[in-house]
């Protein structure tokens, strides 16, 4: 289905003209390569060139106007030199680009929210659109997982730019939805690619390094996450905050400066949602947790105690964009985890669960082990790996996390892609002596289900939701979850 595409002036997405003029637009485009007769050419600075340098390129493929910076009409003076084509100079072009799209693709889901953090976004905004589908309301989420829920559509960005989001906003809202919870990656923020988003209420999980390859330095990476609440959430605007984290406070901070109102989350004394006791199980969590004081208990279908903050962040944008509290706490204990995040694949007829994750750094595997241990009384067994062509040095670092927090290790292949398999083993192995080595992944994962005595749990790591295995240039399938029940079933007789 199209977006409510149009014809639209310049001046009705509120870009004005030298002199008053007019002129129509098709469409908007980023990408010279993508333009069609009749589109607004937005050319933007870039982390390798400027957009501008592919103006006469854009133009051939007839772009009717171009949105740039000066720099930008610099670089295209020559090109756009004797073309009667209007220019429209922005001070932030990206920003100018953000208003322009909504404008242009007009109908947003009514209800709109948005999270971000360096982990817990996927899930928060999952949780968040459980949560309203639970509540009867028409909802999705949209992010690194695309976009699900009563809308779906694969997406190649976290927080997609401007046109591709306001595109499917449109598409959403057409459909029906009147609610999305989207992630605002760091990068999104930066790049100004939520800014046309009329946000009710946004929220923030932690902070953590990640991402210093495009970001100057760790400050910049902050301002970046900040911008959802220093500029993209409007001042009527609800910040949920997980006040937990130590930047939590300053986050706070930032939004009440804004004159936004303020739901906090977090263990902290003084939360509005605050966690005052967790008991971990097999399979979930039960949650003791205050609402203004007041105490409740729900049951949590989710591992890691991790998770029980996400939950309670997602429940705070609910509530923040208008849900019944006491509604919203009645559905939390049909919330189910992101695909490939401490996934429930499998159970062993003993008991013994066999579970998925992404963890595939030595943070996320020390994370995750350590997040899975409350819940298992026996012995916790891990099979991970760690991808080729990526990162050597996580390798022997991946081996010291897994020896450190699991009982029963076994290595195996992740992507290898262009490396020899047992190379990279071998580089893990150097730090996990201990560990079992299994190439084959399918073998690997049979083994460690088949180590499982009851009250045991296995972890399968590093590739969560992927459907492939990449070695050399072929990508085999190859689905962890699936893996799971095939081997359970092989071993118990039974499809899991
Ligand atoms: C680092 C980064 O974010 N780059 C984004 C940026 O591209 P860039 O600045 O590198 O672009 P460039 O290659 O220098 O080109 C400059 C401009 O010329 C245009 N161009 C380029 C070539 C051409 O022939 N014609 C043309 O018009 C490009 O579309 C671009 O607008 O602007 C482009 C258009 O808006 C984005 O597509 C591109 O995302 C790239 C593909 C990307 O990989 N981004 C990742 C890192 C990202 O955004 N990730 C976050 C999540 C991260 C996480 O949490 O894990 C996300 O939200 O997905
Ligand atoms: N609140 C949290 N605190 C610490 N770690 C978390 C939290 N939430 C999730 N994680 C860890 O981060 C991993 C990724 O979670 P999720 O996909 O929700 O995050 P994300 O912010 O969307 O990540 P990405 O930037 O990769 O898209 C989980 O598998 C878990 O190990
Ligand atoms: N975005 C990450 C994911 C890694 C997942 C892991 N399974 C691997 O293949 O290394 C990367 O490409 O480095
Ligand atoms: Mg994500």
């Amino acid at each position: 289905m199209q977006g409510e595409t149009r014809n639209a002036t310049l001046a009705e997405l509120g870009l004005t003209l030298p002199g008053g003029k007019s002129q129509e637009i098709t469409g908007i485009s980023v990408d010279s390569r993508l333009v069609d007769a009749g589109h607004l050419f937005a050319a933007l600075p870039g982390t390798r060139l400027h957009g501008a340098e592919h103006a006469a390129a854009a133009l051939d493929r007839g772009a009717v106007a171009v949105l740039t910076d000066r720099a930008g009409a610099e670089v295209a003076r020559d090109a756009l030199a004797g073309r009667d084509v209007p220019v429209i100079l922005a001070e932030d072009p990206r920003q100018t680009l953000a208003f322009a799209a909504a404008l242009f693709y007009r109908r947003q889901p009514e209800t709109m929210v948005a999270v971000t953090g360096t982990n817990g976004k996927t899930s928060v905004a999952t949780f968040a659109r459980q949560i309203w589908e639970a509540l009867g309301l028409s909802a999705m989420n949209l992010g690194t997982t695309g976009v699900e829920g009563a809308y779906a559509a694969p997406l190649g960005h976290t927080t997609p730019e401007p046109v591709t989001l306001h595109r499917l906003l449109s598409e959403a809202a057409q459909a029906g939805v009147t609610h999305a919870a989207m992630e605002a990656s760091s990068h999104g923020l930066e790049q100004r690619r939520l800014d046309g988003v009329r946000l009710a209420a946004a929220a923030f999980t932690n902070f953590t390094q990640d991402h210093l390859d495009y970001h100057v330095d760790f400050d910049a990476y902050f301002a970046a996450k900040a911008g959802l609440f220093a500029r993209v959430l409007p001042e009527d605007g609800t910040a949920v905050i997980d006040i937990d984290d130590p930047r939590g406070p300053e986050m706070a901070a930032i939004a009440q400066a804004r004159g936004q109102d303020l739901l906090t989350v977090g263990r902290a004394e003084g939360a509005a949602l605050r966690i005052i006791g967790q008991r971990f199980d097999p399979t979930g969590q039960e949650l003791r947790f205050t609402w203004n004081g007041e105490v409740r208990q729900v049951r949590l279908n989710l591992i890691g105690g991790f998770q029980a903050e996400n939950v309670l962040v997602a429940a705070g944008l609910a509530i923040a964009s208008g849900a019944e509290p006491e509604q919203v706490f009645a559905v939390l204990s049909q919330l189910s985890t992101v695909r490939g995040r401490m996934q429930l694949a499998a159970q062993r007829s003993n008991g013994a669960a066999v579970f998925v994750d992404y963890a595939h750094t030595p943070a996320a595997l020390e994370t995750a082990l350590a997040a899975l241990r409350p819940h298992v009384m026996g012995r916790l067994v891990v099979v991970y790996g760690a991808g080729g062509d990526r990162d050597r040095t996580k390798r022997p670092l991946m081996g010291a996390a897994a020896a450190a927090g699991a009982d029963v290790r076994i290595v195996t292949d992740d992507n290898p892609r262009s490396e020899d398999p047992a190379a990279i083993r071998l580089q893990i192995t150097a730090a996990d002596g201990a560990a079992l080595d299994i190439g084959d992944r399918a073998e690997a994962i049979l083994r460690g289900a088949a180590a499982l005595e009851p009250g045991d749990a296995l972890l399968i790591a590093g590739k969560g939701h992927e459907t492939g295995q990449t070695v050399g240039d072929d990508v085999f399938p190859f689905d962890d979850v699936e893996q799971a029940s095939l081997a359970v079933a092989a071993l118990d007789g039974h499809i899991a």
